[in-house]
């Protein structure tokens, strides 16, 4: 079954604990992701201490983009990183240690490659995109939908879709087994709040 992934929009607004308690609460969503990207250390963290128990309350998995020295030291449930991040923290086996039991992510882009050593070496998910084009970020290659049938057909490790994905968009990417929607725009941006973005996603993953 595939399940909705929450990214936090890149910016988060004062009321945005009570944005997020509304978006889980219209559930059923998997975990949500803290990705703030020109956030600073302090900034960062009184966002984790502000927004962790809001999801781990409902039984949600909170997880850190980027920085798994910080998940660890937070008590989020997992962090993660790109081909990058995993460079400037020594690479993916260090990581693993860093983050102990803690749940680790890869960004493996549209590569059969980097998600094959990425799942060797210990991810708990890889993340494949982006699907569509997308207004959130500026992503670095463009997945085709055969690549999650392909892992979904030979490998064990949960595979993530993210990149411009909609209620609209998502039924090639569930029929070809993803497991997890990765989702910003279409929940933060909804016109009807982000309660309304979770529910319109449901008909899509029942
Ligand atoms: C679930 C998921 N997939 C991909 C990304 C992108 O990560 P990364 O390549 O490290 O880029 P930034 O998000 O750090 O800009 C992600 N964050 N989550
Ligand atoms: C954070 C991120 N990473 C991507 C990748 O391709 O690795 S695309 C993306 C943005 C996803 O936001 P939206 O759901 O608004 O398109
Ligand atoms: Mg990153």
């Amino acid at each position: 079954m595939t399940e909705l992934y929450l990214i936090t929009p890149p910016r988060l607004g004062p009321d945005f604990a009570d944005a997020l308690a509304a978006a889980l609460d219209a559930g059923p969503v998997a975990c949500i992701q803290l990705r703030l990207k020109e956030a600073g250390a302090d900034e960062m963290r009184r966002a984790i201490d502000a927004l962790r128990p809001v999801a781990q309350s409902r039984g949600v998995a909170f997880l850190l983009n980027d920085d798994p020295r910080l998940a660890v030291e937070t008590g989020c449930d997992g962090a993660h990183l790109g081909q990058d991040d995993l460079a400037a923290h020594g690479g993916l086996a260090r990581v693993r240690r860093v983050l102990d039991g803690l749940s680790l992510g890869i960004t493996c882009h549209d590569s059969r490659h980097l998600a094959m050593e990425a799942a060797e070496q210990g991810a708990d998910y890889v993340a494949f995109g982006a699907f569509y084009p997308t207004g959130t970020k500026e992503p670095k290659a463009r997945a085709d939908v055969e690549i999650l049938r392909w892992w979904s057909e030979l490998m064990e490790v949960p595979c993530v879709a993210i990149g411009g994905i909609t209620p609209g968009n998502a039924a090639p990417l569930v029929e070809a087994g993803a497991d997890f929607l990765a989702v910003v725009g279409a929940v933060w941006q909804h016109p009807d709040g982000p309660a309304a973005g979770v529910r319109a996603f449901r008909a899509e993953l029942a």
